[in-house]
């Protein structure tokens, strides 16, 4: 099963993706680098519009580079004129339901593990129960997704995700529009998670708690067109608890982040004016 959760080593080298829709440009990343380490927890913020989730299509392989490369354990996964090949060794988790809803959570969770030959029906329940057990969703592998919350779909869709062993996990907003008990909850869970598989993750949102209280480092990013303006350190120790989200410390780093995420939107703004003058 950990054939990939080993290794996980993600590099963006001068990365820039130009986009071009009714014969106008919008130049979306230009020269955006970042390293990022095996196991590591990364969460990315920014303006709206500042071109996160064109990194993040990117490195999942949905969509070409215009320039630069990335690199995924030493081989080059996306550059332009590469061939891409999005797979199992890099899943991404969105905001909106991906569970078929025609299937039980059990189906849902062990049928492109088998399909792939990577695990018998036996490793793939075992593994699936053992997930589902740790995100405290023990009882619900006979139910469709019809009949479970939108936070539960969401853990069995990281739980889903993780049975494939990416390198690594990309999550695009995964736990938008969540009343705050059913997030704080998935935040748990996820957290839970990712101690217990030790992969790669990289997180994209806009709520800054939300990226501080998970992650390792928060990246935040530029306005368009984006690159990465800081990195910041979450020197808070783990396991993570919510008692730690009115600690000093968190209040401090969330300080910064707010700052350099504002400086970003504004200098949006300015230019958007300019855009228009
Ligand atoms: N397929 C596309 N064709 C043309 N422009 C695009 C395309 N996809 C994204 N863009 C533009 O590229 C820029 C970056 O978009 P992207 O969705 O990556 O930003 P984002 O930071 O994820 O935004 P948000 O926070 O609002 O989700 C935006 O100006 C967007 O309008």
């Amino acid at each position: 099963m950990t054939q990939h959760a080993s290794s996980g080593t993600v590099s963006i080298r001068n990365a820039g993706k130009t986009y071009v829709s009714r014969g106008r440009q919008v130049v979306a990343l230009d020269d955006c680098s970042i390293d990022i380490q095996a196991g590591e927890f990364c969460a990315i913020v920014g303006p709206s519009g500042c071109g996160k989730s064109t990194l993040l299509n990117a490195i999942a392989g949905f969509d070409s580079l215009s320039a630069g490369e990335i690199v995924l354990d030493e081989r080059v996964i996306n550059a332009p004129g590469l061939r891409l090949r999005p797979g199992p060794d890099r899943i991404v988790v969105f905001q909106h339901d991906a569970l078929f809803p025609w299937a039980t959570v059990r189906e849902n969770l062990i049928r492109a593990p088998m399909l792939q030959g990577r695990l018998s029906e036996a490793e793939a329940l075992a593994r699936a129960r053992e997930l589902l057990a740790r995100v405290g969703l023990a009882d619900v592998e006979g139910l469709y997704p019809g009949a479970m919350s939108s936070g539960m779909c969401r853990r069995v869709e990281m739980v889903r995700a993780l049975l494939n062993a990416p390198r690594i996990l990309l999550l695009d907003e995964p736990f938008r529009g969540m009343d705050a008990l059913t997030k704080s909850a998935t935040h748990d869970a996820l957290l839970e998670l990712h101690a217990s598989t030790g992969g790669t993750v990289l997180f994209i949102t806009h709520d800054l708690e939300e990226a501080i209280y998970l992650a390792d480092r928060v990246l935040v990013m530029t306005s368009r067109p984006g690159r990465i303006k800081r990195a910041i350190e979450v020197d808070l120790p783990r396991p993570r608890h919510r008692r730690m989200l009115t600690s000093g410390r968190f209040l401090a780093l969330h300080h910064i982040a707010v700052e350099a995420v504002r400086e970003e939107a504004v200098r949006a703004f300015v230019s958007g004016e300019r855009e228009l003058a």
